[in-house]
């Protein structure tokens, strides 16, 4: 190799970035699979192994499709290792090489990637339409190479990244168990949870950032055992957070990490900064090198690795099917937490924009543009139809960000449920009870699989909003499951709790031999 300059083409660096991007849109790292496979064979708690059991089946299916793993597909980070002795033949700068192949990969007429990114954070919030612009790290270091790790990485997972600077006695363990605890599952566990200690502020973040892109190998490492100090803190997390119990999609169950990272750096004698950043079940990211010889070539992975859960698997005996389209108040009030439903029938979409313009119109005493009396509302932001889909992806979104819409929602709309992911906080539950308006989540991470239930979308309103326009699905058997009943039970306090405590149990069982 020899550290003589290379030149490498501007092009081949924007078609890398576009081809790694639609890559992992639809395959996820192996490692991942072989490790969450493990996780489904180990899993106790029927709902959560449901969970994961649909996460597998959607990851199969969209790898053979080639269509996204999950329709949040992610805001793009890149981590470029440039060697001092290569040369970019570019006329733009690196960052615009990467947003070019950025928007080439989200608007590849093939498998189209859904549009996430909102300019003007702070007022605007309109949607760039292609994905742009990325958030790029580039390094300097010795070479003639450019190593690229790019990651498209879910918003649910990333809201839930999290920062303290510690005393330098402080417990990091401590702190990290104590956070995850607080964090919900809007994350979309299982996935893993990143560490990053040291540095500053923002350098505890990157740390952090950048070492979930590596493999999952903590069975590995636990089987050797630890030789550093990062490696111990590794397995103590990862046996202290998965003691948690919060298990798949937050229902309870024994894999709520498959793996931990921890990444350190020398930091001030003042300070211990510490930054954790949740990697949800879309896991997407790649590594790859470029020599001069040509963009990036992907051969895709060994699809045998990735197991095949046959529907049968994963409709546990019991399931209560149910007709949209002739729903009651009564026979909503009769479902019960923990409970599977197949719902068939029409149902309307909405996420956060399309609530925050719809509660705006309540409040100025206008109509709304459809009725939601008696009706169905399902948190989602779907990936755009191609050939013979009726259309993309369509897993839920985190509905706690819908929270603060809710009481009045239901107050003035006359809905029967709402369908997203993860928990609902304190005041939703009160505003359910209220109500007598209960919530179900349909899998995040499942969003293939569960678009095959949608039979046909009609967009109904507010098109301007893009992939937060409210349409009618009309589906067929679609898989959910009850989380919060009309006496205000929740799963998602109900499962963890649960499993915390069996999995306390066993250890002491186990540590006195029983
Ligand atoms: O944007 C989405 O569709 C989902 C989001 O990543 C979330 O998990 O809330």
């Amino acid at each position: 190799m020899g550290n003589r300059t290379r030149t490498i083409a501007g092009k081949d660096i924007t078609r890398s970035v576009a081809d790694a991007l639609q890559y992992i849109s639809y395959y996820h790292p192996p490692d991942y699979i072989r490790s969450l496979s493990q996780a489904y064979a180990r899993e106790q708690s029927p709902a959560a192994k449901n969970a994961i059991g649909q996460i597998l089946r959607n990851s199969r299916m969209a790898a053979f499709g080639r269509r996204p793993i999950c329709q949040d597909t992610g805001l793009v980070v890149v981590f470029a290792k440039v060697g001092m002795d290569a040369r970019i033949r570019s006329t733009v700068g690196f960052a615009d090489l990467v947003n070019e192949g950025v928007r080439q990969a989200y608007l590849d007429p093939d498998n189209p990637l859904r549009a996430s990114i909102v300019a003007d954070p702070l007022a605007g919030r309109v949607n760039t339409r292609d994905n742009t612009p990325a958030v790029v790290h580039v390094d300097l270091v010795q070479g003639n190479q450019i190593e690229i790790t790019i990651a498209a990485k879910g918003g649910g997972s990333e809201n839930k990244a999290r920062f303290t600077t510690l005393n330098p006695s402080g417990s990091i363990s401590d702190w990290v168990v104590d956070t995850v605890s607080t964090l919900g599952s809007g994350w979309c566990p299982p996935g893993l949870i990143s560490v990053g200690i040291g540095g500053s502020a923002e350098k505890a973040m990157l740390l952090a950032k950048e070492a979930m892109n590596e493999p999952v190998d903590i069975a590995e490492l636990i089987a050797r055992g630890a030789s550093s100090a990062e490696e111990a803190l590794r397995i103590e997390l990862y046996e202290r957070i998965n003691a948690l119990g919060i298990g798949a999609q937050g229902l309870g169950g024994l894999t709520t990490v498959v793996d931990v990272k921890v990444a350190t750096y020398p930091t001030h004698a003042a300070s211990k900064p510490v930054a954790l950043i949740p990697q949800c079940a879309a896991n997407r990211h790649l590594k790859f090198t470029l020599d001069g010889s040509g963009p990036v070539r992907l051969e895709p992975p060994d699809l045998r690795e990735w197991p095949d859960i046959g529907t049968d698997e994963l409709s546990p005996g019991g399931v209560r099917r149910v007709d949209l389209d002739a729903l009651t108040k009564e026979e909503t009030a009769s479902w019960r937490c923990g409970e599977t439903l197949l719902l068939s029938g029409k149902m309307l979409t909405g996420r956060d924009a399309a609530h925050k313009r719809m509660v705006e119109l309540i409040d100025a005493g206008k109509p709304l543009p459809f009725d939601l009396q008696g009706r169905v509302i399902y948190y989602v932001g779907p990936v755009r139809a191609v050939r013979d889909e009726v259309v993309g992806p369509a897993g839920p979104t985190t509905s706690s960000r819908l929270d603060d819409f809710t009481d009045k929602m239901l107050a003035k709309t006359g809905l029967f449920a709402m369908v997203g992911k993860a928990e609902r906080g304190r005041t939703a539950i009160e505003s359910i009870v209220r109500h007598k308006t209960p919530y179900l989540i349909a899998v995040g991470g499942a969003a293939y699989l569960i678009s095959k239930s949608i039979k046909s979308a009609r967009l109904i309103a507010f098109e301007d909003l893009g992939m937060e326009a409210v349409y009618e699905f009309e589906v067929q058997d679609m898989p959910v499951i009850m989380a919060v009943d009309v006496e205000g039970n929740s799963i998602h306090n109900s499962g963890p709790l649960e499993w915390r405590k069996r999995m306390a149990a066993d250890s002491i069982a186990r540590n006195i031999g029983v």
